[in-house]
């Protein structure tokens, strides 16, 4: 049986584990540092096995010794932003909070992958990336699909359209300067300029661009979780099922769109190897100047956790 791990236990880390119970597709050890926290919400989702079809295990610990044998561990542990804050603004205290979780992964999981989730996401990444020296294919970060949901979901909303048949694609950091991408956007391949004018796709991709701090607004404390936890299980089903599906990750760029030494949300190929191909879209010269200022933000933030 697979083995994932999943670190935090709040609203990302515990509908993370319940949408990978619910896909039958590994044995799950959730960890948390609040004692009692991970334990009560194991139980709680074993118990609805019989009910929901699902035989996996799923183990709540505070002990990271449980992660031990992982394929793929999940770090969903941190801080989530209020309203009026940005990600960045959760840099300092996540930092320290993914080094330490990075040690014990290092010390009990050593072949595992890891897939990110705690922001500011594309920093966190990189410095999950540095902290393991894992090689670059096995560190990387769960944002693009989620952003690309979000746009697919709208557009699907604006033309009054199935979903099923929305293709879209947002590339870039995990943050205000994301790049939704109109022209890699398809509903049944047709691309999105032929379907809305102008000013609505505008729209939509501002939307999209504040989707996340949109439900903040909503929420007041804390942020997503429903859709960021099935963009996550949709990920690790790609790795555990081998499945190679071509999605938006935040990878380790070493040259392609020109960028080096940096975290950034690009398409990739997901398989049994974690990241097994970034793939380059032809980008136009505004796309890719969208693309360069997204880098330039992530790295002044990269910039403060090597200061
Ligand atoms: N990449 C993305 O697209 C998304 C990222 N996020 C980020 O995910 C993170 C978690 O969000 P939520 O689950 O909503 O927050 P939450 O507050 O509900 O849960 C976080 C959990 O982490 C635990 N934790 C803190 N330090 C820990 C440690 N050292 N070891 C183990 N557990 C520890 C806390 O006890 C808490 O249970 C936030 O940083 C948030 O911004 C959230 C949604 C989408
Ligand atoms: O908005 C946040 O802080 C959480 C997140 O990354 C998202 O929902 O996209």
């Amino acid at each position: 049986m697979n083995k994932v791990a999943v670190i935090g236990s709040g609203n990302v880390g515990a509908t993370t584990v319940q949408r990978l119970a619910e896909l039958n597709i590994a044995d799950i050890v959730m960890v948390d540092i609040v004692e009692g926290l991970p334990q009560g919400k194991a139980l709680d989702i074993l118990q609805a096995a019989p009910l929901m079809g699902y035989d996996v295990d799923v183990k709540g610990t505070n002990d990271y010794a449980d992660i031990a044998g992982s394929d793929v561990v999940v770090i969903t542990a941190g801080i989530a932003r209020k309203p009026g804050m940005s990600r960045d603004d959760l840099l300092a205290t996540n930092i320290k909070i993914t080094q330490q979780i990075c040690a014990s992964i290092e010390q009990y999981a050593p072949d595992a992958i890891i897939m990110t989730v705690t922001n500011p996401l594309d920093i966190i990444t990189y410095a999950a990336l540095r902290c393991t020296q894992f090689d670059r294919n096995k560190v990387f970060g769960m944002s693009g699909l989620l952003d690309s949901s979000r746009f697919a979901s709208f557009i699907a909303k604006e033309l009054n359209c199935s979903v099923k048949d929305v293709c879209a694609m947002v590339l870039g950091g995990h943050g205000d300067s994301m790049v939704p991408l109109p022209e890699y956007s398809t509903v049944s391949g047709v691309p999105l300029s032929k379907l809305m004018d102008e000013a609505t796709i505008e729209r939509i991709v501002n939307r999209t661009i504040n989707a996340g701090a949109e439900i903040v607004a909503y929420m007041k404390s804390g942020s997503a979780f429903y859709a960021p936890s099935a963009a996550i299980a949709t990920m690790v089903e790609s790795i555990l099922n081998d499945t190679k599906r071509i999605v938006p990750a935040s990878a380790f760029l070493n040259g392609e769109y020109g960028q080096h030494d940096i975290c950034l949300g690009v398409p990739v190929k997901l398989g049994k190897n974690g990241v097994e191909e970034i793939i380059e879209l032809e980008l136009t010269k505004q796309e890719m100047e969208a693309l360069q200022r997204s880098a330039d933000a992530v790295r002044e933030g990269i910039s403060k956790i090597r200061s």
